[in-house]
């Protein structure tokens, strides 16, 4: 509905009467149109001459009387000469107020619209109240919309909050909000987690009523620093404890402004950075440190050697260098598995740590190898720290709750003394040590320029064993084993010789070592095996013949091949052969070679263990395989009869093979009162240089049967 602005707005366009007009007329447009409440009477210029007004006009025509005296007469008799006029334009608001001021109960008779002075048509208060009326209907229903508006625009709102609401509440970074006081005035939930508090108890409060002073102190700080610079605050890491755990968070303050401009809140964002911090952490530490022991590993080693010899070069400091290798790991590695290995390394780590000092450093270099890089004053030092460690691997390790001898050898080369680059000293470290393995391990010793001959000579040797072969320089000896029941020598073990061409003869414990390093044994067996087969079919007795096989003949698996072949080409009976083989090929990849035996023993082969009593003996390998002669090493035999300790060993030694089915033989029987000891203890064969030293010609044996 159109709002009534004007007067024109309500004005009724009814058509005016003229003077001449009479007042029955009148009366009777009154009686036909009952919707006719006021007539304006006009000139023919249309001005405006008076106003009827049909209540007062009716009361007067209504009796016969009335109609009689006025009915002929002119409508200017009955009319009202002075209305109430209104220009059609006027405001209706004004019009109403001037008028209902000073002339209201003129306008309960009608009025009259003109326009520039002309009439235009008439008033009613019928119109005046219509137009009221519509007009607050206009503001009711102007109202209306506006509540609805108002409500539609509260729930925007309120939608808007709890959107924002959602937003911080499971933002994972936390959101607080301080007044320009430092009094809390909104926390989310991981600010909660973060700080460590209830944002019920910190709403409202300042970061002393909350936290320990020397935190809120912190926290103070940096809110008004934000507060005083007035723009944002980066906050790259700042360690808070929430009253569980340390925590490293970044944070971002901000000043939020009020409408004049001037810094209202702070806003804080901040994020954990604990996890990540902890995985960069990780992620060093694996880059850097051996993840079994904890220590540093060998690219951390590589960094601290070069700044520890930076260090010497330029405040002329001194260092030790210790290289350390575990006597015995691989025996516990193979026979107790890697877990029981790895145990040990993680216990040797813990003990390492116990012997140095603030400074030092030490690393798992890989393995069972270990280095620690000394700070000294003099060399005295290093002696001190090699002992100590040597001392603290003495005493068992308890492996789940098995109880481990290590022992340990350490190899010391000094800076700037045996060497100034990271590299020289760590192979003068590794000569000592070698030093120290070779001449029996669990000890230590420094480097000496002389190591360094050694070393060439061992090259030397490595070459020369190259050509020696196809030289001829090698032969076999062999050594008679005499069977102590009938007296008669039953076989005879080969046993390697080198006939150096300058050197003379080069026993086998020394080349040996170096054929197996340098991966010659494999040829030189090969030709050990042949030969030893090929002299051995054409003896003129059919005496046994016993090889000794070295644990690395059994890595590339030919081993059997190459036994049928020596048996093939010499047509030797393969029940005249006797593999000696060490523990050792037990302890290594123990499936894979007990494979290889079983192939060699199906063929007829006899297959013996050597030098038993001096590895980690154990009843398992003998259960392992079923051996056809258990040969107890002569360190053993060496102090028989009289020392208790060898007869102990040496008799349970024997009750163990009678209780497995396997005969026993001694090495090294020098002593007639050392053969009789062994015969008492029910030794079946015994060998050495009581019954015949290893010798090039045998035949002399045919005869021979020692009472
Ligand atoms: N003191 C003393 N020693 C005695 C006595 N009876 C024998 N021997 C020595 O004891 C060693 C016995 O051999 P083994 O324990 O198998 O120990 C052997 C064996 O492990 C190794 N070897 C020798 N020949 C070969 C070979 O062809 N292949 C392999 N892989 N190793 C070999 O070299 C080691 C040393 O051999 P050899 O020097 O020939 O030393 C031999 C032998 O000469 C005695 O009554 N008193």
């Amino acid at each position: 509905m159109q709002k009534a602005a004007h007067v024109s707005d309500i004005t009724d366009t009814v058509d005016p009467v003229f003077p001449q007009t009479t007042n029955s007329q009148i009366y009777d447009s009154f009686r036909d149109n009952s919707d006719l409440l006021v007539l304006a009477v006009v000139d023919t210029c249309g001005r405006v001459l008076g106003l009827i007004e049909r209540h007062s006009f009716n009361l007067k025509m209504a009796s016969e009387y009335g109609r009689a005296l006025f009915g002929n007469k002119s409508v200017t008799t009955m009319m009202d000469t002075c209305p109430l006029t209104v220009e059609a334009e006027t405001p209706l608001r004004d019009f109403m107020q001037a008028t209902l001021a000073e002339r209201a109960s003129e306008l309960l008779r009608g009025f009259i619209v003109t326009r520039d002075g002309a009439y235009a048509g008439v008033g009613t208060t019928l119109s005046i109240l219509k137009a009221m009326n519509d007009d607050l209907q206009d503001s009711l229903l102007q109202q209306r919309e506006m509540v609805s508006d108002l409500i539609r625009l509260s729930a925007e709102s309120e939608r808007h909050q709890s959107f924002l609401n959602t937003i911080i509440d499971n933002i994972p970074a936390m959101v607080l909000v301080k007044d320009a006081h430092s009094r809390v005035k909104l926390i989310n939930p991981a600010g909660e987690d973060m700080l460590g508090v209830k944002r019920s108890d910190v709403v409202g409060k300042t970061s002393h009523d909350i936290f320990p002073a020397e935190q809120a102190d912190t926290f103070t700080r940096s809110d008004r620093r934000v507060l005083a610079s007035g723009e944002a605050v980066m906050i790259e890491e700042e360690a808070i404890y929430n009253g569980v755990r340390q925590r490293t968070v970044q944070l971002k303050k901000t000043v939020l402004r009020g409408p004049d401009g001037a810094p209202d809140s702070i806003l804080t964002l901040g994020i954990d950075l604990t996890e990540q911090k902890a995985a960069e952490a990780r992620i060093a530490q694996l880059a850097h440190y051996d993840p079994l022991t904890g220590l540093g590993n060998r690219t951390l080693y590589t960094h601290e050697i070069e700044q520890a010899l930076s260090r010497v070069q330029r405040h002329g400091h001194h260092l030790a260098l210790h290289c350390l290798d575990l006597d015995r790991f691989k025996t516990v590695n193979d026979s107790f598995g890697h877990l029981a290995g790895d145990a040990l390394l993680r216990q040797v780590g813990e003990r390492l740590r116990l012997c140095v000092r603030k400074g030092d450093f030490i690393a798992r270099m890989g393995g069972d190898e270990f280095a620690i890089i000394q700070n000294i004053e003099r060399p005295e030092d290093a002696r001190c720290l090699a002992e100590r460690v040597i001392e603290v691997m003495k005493s068992p390790f308890d492996i789940n709750g098995i109880r481990l001898e290590a022992g340990v050898s350490v190899g010391i080369a000094l800076a700037p003394e045996d060497a100034a680059d990271a590299n020289n000293l760590l192979s003068r470290a590794d000569l000592a040590l070698y030093r120290v393995k070779s001449e029996g391990r669990n000890g230590w010793c420094f480097y000496h320029a002389e190591m360094d001959a050694v070393v060439q000579q061992r090259l030397e040797m490595e070459h020369e064993l190259r050509t020696a072969l196809s030289e001829q320089q090698f032969q076999l000896h062999f050594q008679p084993l005499l069977n102590l029941d009938s007296g008669e020598v039953v076989s005879f073990e080969a046993l390697l010789r080198w006939h150096h061409p300058h050197r003379g003869m080069v026993s086998p414990g020394e080349f040996i070592p170096v054929a197996e390093d340098s991966g010659l044994i494999g040829p030189i067996g090969d030709w050990v095996l042949r030969e030893a087969c090929r002299q051995a079919a054409q003896w003129p007795t059919p005496w046994r013949i016993a090889v000794n096989i070295s644990p690395l003949q059994f890595r590339d698996g030919s081993l059997p091949r190459l036994v049928k072949d020596a048996l093939k080409a010499s047509g030797l009976d393969p029940r005249r052969l006797e593999l000696e083989i060490t523990e050792s090929v037990l302890l290594a990849d123990e499936k894979h070679n007990l494979k290889i035996l079983n192939t060699v023993r199906d063929m007829g082969v006899r297959i013996a263990m050597d030098d038993f009593g001096t590895g980690y003996s154990s009843l398992s390998y003998l259960r392992a395989f079923p051996f056809d002669k258990i040969k107890i090493d002569q360190s053993f035999v060496r102090d028989l009869p009289h020392d208790q300790n060898a007869l102990s060993i040496i008799r349970a030694i024997s009750d163990m093979a009678e209780a497995l089915g396997v005969h026993i033989t001694a090495e090294g029987v020098e002593t007639e009162a050392q053969m009789e000891a062994l015969k008492a203890m029910n030794c079946r064969e015994a060998q050495g240089y009581l019954i015949g030293r290893p010798a090039a010609a045998i035949e002399a044996y045919a005869a021979v049967k020692v009472a």
